[in-house]
């Protein structure tokens, strides 16, 4: 079974290649870097290591690549896929569409009706959905009426931590142990070949949710509260008793909503809380607080991981004084080499607070989450440090 997989990065690399290459499929990254893409081509394997005290290595094997430059070649791997995952940023979905649809057109042409699974691994609710809505503009009708009937877009959440990487040899990568994946199972066709390790769910909304409000939220808090107090590493962050309350605090309240609106077990999600908690705090990876806060417009947007568990707080009534709080710091994030960093200020800065929080976030000028995220932007802005760190 051959799998095409975009991006290869440090997720795609480091989780969705191993998983693939684990369940015997064949796996063709396309990817954007020439050197990497040349080593995957000569070496068609690369050493994976586990973020524990034995940095445990293995190896995967049955890989190579290709440019997504590369058009001709991409379509034709994608025309004799099985499936196809993505692992690029969720903010370039919209680049890899035309290329995925020129393959979908070449494998309609060429009658191949095997069926075809496109799964985003992205860190976004209905990753694959959104995929699939910038495919289809690409595709003639008749295309798109095959398309319907012989590929499918299952929606999934990925979770493993892999910050950046800092090795001799471009190819390896440091990964935490802790990994899940879950993929929506209505949504697989007949022929499906199972990824092992996977976990197949037949509502993935909890899954998605608990995972998106919870890790993600408390991450990227992790993030914004030690960039403001001047922590360079998520390591660091959490091992100051202060910050590391703050965060736990804002994954309680963003627990609060999951278990009202999902029903889980109260005990359980504070067990869950704490291994994140845990995962965070691994003396054995390094992960840099500009890499977890990256992108803040993205994650101030309103379907992230900020904004929507705390509208939905709201909505039933839950105090969120901790996340309106860590949503201010994100909105002070500014990393001079995070492009979205800085076009956050600029808008800040030309429009002012309330139209931000109202155009960007999502946050009508009258829902008190409106005015609670302003009063607490003007106090950390008075005193960054000490606000954060009291
Ligand atoms: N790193 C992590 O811990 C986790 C990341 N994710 C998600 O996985 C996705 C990827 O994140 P990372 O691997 O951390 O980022 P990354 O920056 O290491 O990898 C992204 C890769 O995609 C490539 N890429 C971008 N546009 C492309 C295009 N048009 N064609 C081909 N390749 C392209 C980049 O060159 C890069 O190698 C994001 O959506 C992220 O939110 C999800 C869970 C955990
Ligand atoms: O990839 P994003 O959405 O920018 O989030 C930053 C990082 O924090 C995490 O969300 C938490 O593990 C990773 O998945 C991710 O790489």
């Amino acid at each position: 079974m051959k799998a095409v997989h975009f991006g290869a990065g440090n997720i795609g690399r480091g989780f969705i290649g191993h998983m693939l290459s684990a369940s015997d499929y064949d796996v063709c990254f396309v990817a954007r870097n020439p050197k990497k893409i040349s080593m995957l081509q000569q070496r068609q394997e690369y050493p994976i290591t586990l973020a524990n005290k034995q940095q445990d290595t293995t190896i995967v094997n049955n890989v190579t690549a290709i440019n997504v430059n590369e058009q001709r070649r991409v379509a034709e791997e994608i025309a004799s896929a099985d499936l196809i995952t993505t692992a690029v940023g969720v903010s370039a979905l919209g680049d890899i569409a035309e290329p995925i649809a020129k393959g979908i057109y070449l494998r309609m042409k060429a009658n191949n009706y095997n069926p075809l699974h496109i799964i985003a691994c992205e860190n976004a609710i209905g990753g694959s959905t959104r995929l699939k809505k910038r495919i289809y503009p690409f595709l003639d009708e008749r295309t798109r009426a095959k398309a319907e009937r012989y590929i499918s877009f299952p929606n999934a959440a990925v979770d493993r931590i892999v910050p950046a990487q800092n090795h001799e040899d471009p190819l390896q990568v440091t990964v935490e142990p802790f990994y899940e994946w879950v993929v929506h199972r209505p949504a697989l066709l007949d022929g499906f070949k199972e990824i092992h390790g996977v976990h197949y769910v037949d509502s993935l909304e909890p899954y998605i949710e608990r995972k998106m409000f919870t890790v993600n939220t408390g991450h990227c808090v992790a993030a914004y509260l030690g960039y403001l107090a001047g922590f360079r590493t998520i390591r660091q962050v959490m091992s100051n008793s202060t910050l590391r309350a703050k965060v736990r605090h804002v994954m309680e309240e963003t627990g609060a909503m999951l278990i009202r609106k999902h029903g889980f077990d109260t005990e359980k999600h504070q067990k869950y809380i704490d291994t994140i908690l845990e995962r965070f705090a691994n003396p054995n990876l390094t992960d840099q607080v500009t890499r977890v806060a990256r992108s803040p417009l993205r994650k101030l947007s309103p379907h992230d991981r900020l904004v929507r568990p705390a509208m939905q707080a709201s909505e039933f009534g839950i105090a969120i004084p901790h996340l309106t709080s860590a949503m201010a710091a994100a909105m002070l994030f500014d990393d001079k080499r995070d492009e979205e960093a800085m076009k956050m200020q600029h808008i800040i800065r030309e429009n002012g607070l309330s139209s931000f929080i109202h155009d960007r976030m999502g946050i009508p000028e009258e829902h008190p989450v409106h005015q609670q995220v302003l009063t607490r932007y003007e106090e950390l802005q008075r005193s960054k440090i000490n606000a954060v760190l009291t």
